[in-house]
């Protein structure tokens, strides 16, 4: 498959993001004034503690939780200028997305499930053929969600997150559901569509062998974005574990 060319716009660009949300009197500030910009071909990990605002900050990149201040742009598309109607069919062409849980139909086939956020065009047969050959599926593409493993579920949910060549794909801990060597699998193979395709790829992951795959690794705490690093070349989850941890060892004033 030829590699995307979007134009110089970044394909994803928050800035100064604010989302609340209200308990009776209390507001809780989820995301508190965050700002990052991905490149064409990047993949980013996001990490934080539980209720550092990953989640949220996933579903403001995706436009379907509203932000309180601040602008999520999408190939250059401010996602607060769109109607719901615009939005959802913006959505659907330019941002993947990929669950823990894969989200697959389980009526439909492999293949129909690609198929399904694509509309009728030409191309859409080739597409499909070279994502079912690149994802090493072909073989699997008549079957079923339950004749197939959590690996290749996962799989088929790429393949239908990257039919419509979208600008962004965010993916919500992909590995949650699988086992370490299926993870392992899935983790490689998003690495790869980023370098072999110029994918753009952004996952929320709490584990750090899925974040020692990315090119860049942000830190979220209490809805900021408290630093980032450039995981080590090495692969080594526990080089990734000491590097998070020394993160927020500094945010905290702990010294080393
Ligand atoms: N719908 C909601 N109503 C009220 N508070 C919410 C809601 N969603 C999230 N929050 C709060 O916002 C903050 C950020 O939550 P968020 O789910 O984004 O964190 P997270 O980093 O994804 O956590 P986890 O790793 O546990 O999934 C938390 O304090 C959470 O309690």
């Amino acid at each position: 498959m030829n590699s995307l060319d979007h134009s110089s716009v970044p394909p994803l660009k928050v800035e100064s993001v604010v989302k609340c949300f209200h308990q009776g009197k209390t507001a809780i500030a989820a995301l508190d004034g965050i700002n990052l910009t991905v490149e064409t071909g990047e993949l980013v990990a996001i990490m934080g503690a539980s209720g550092s605002g990953k989640s949220t900050l996933l579903h403001a990149m995706t436009g379907l939780t509203d932000i309180d201040a601040g602008t999520v742009s999408v190939d250059g598309q401010d996602l607060a200028a769109l109607s719901d109607y615009q939005l959802t069919k913006f959505r659907g062409l330019n941002i993947g997305l990929v669950f823990q849980a894969f989200n697959l139909i389980p009526s439909l086939s492999a293949e129909d499930n690609i198929r399904l956020p694509a509309t009728e065009e030409p191309g859409l047969e080739e597409r499909v053929d070279a994502l079912l050959e690149r994802l090493d599926m072909t073989d699997r593409r008549t079957h079923k969600p339950d004749a197939l493993s959590g690996g290749e579920q996962q799989r088929i949910a790429i393949a239908r997150a990257l039919i419509t060549n979208p600008a962004i794909l965010l993916a919500d801990e992909p590995t949650g559901s699988l086992d370490s060597v299926s993870g392992q699998e899935i983790c490689r193979l998003l690495r790869e569509l980023c370098t072999e395709q110029k994918r753009t790829i952004v996952i929320v992951t709490h584990e750090p062998h899925v974040a020692m795959w990315a090119d860049r690794v942000v830190v979220l705490k209490d809805g900021k974005h408290l630093a980032e690093f450039a995981p080590s070349r090495h692969f080594d989850p526990q080089k990734i574990a000491s590097q998070y941890q020394g993160v927020l060892n500094a945010a905290a004033g702990v010294m080393a």
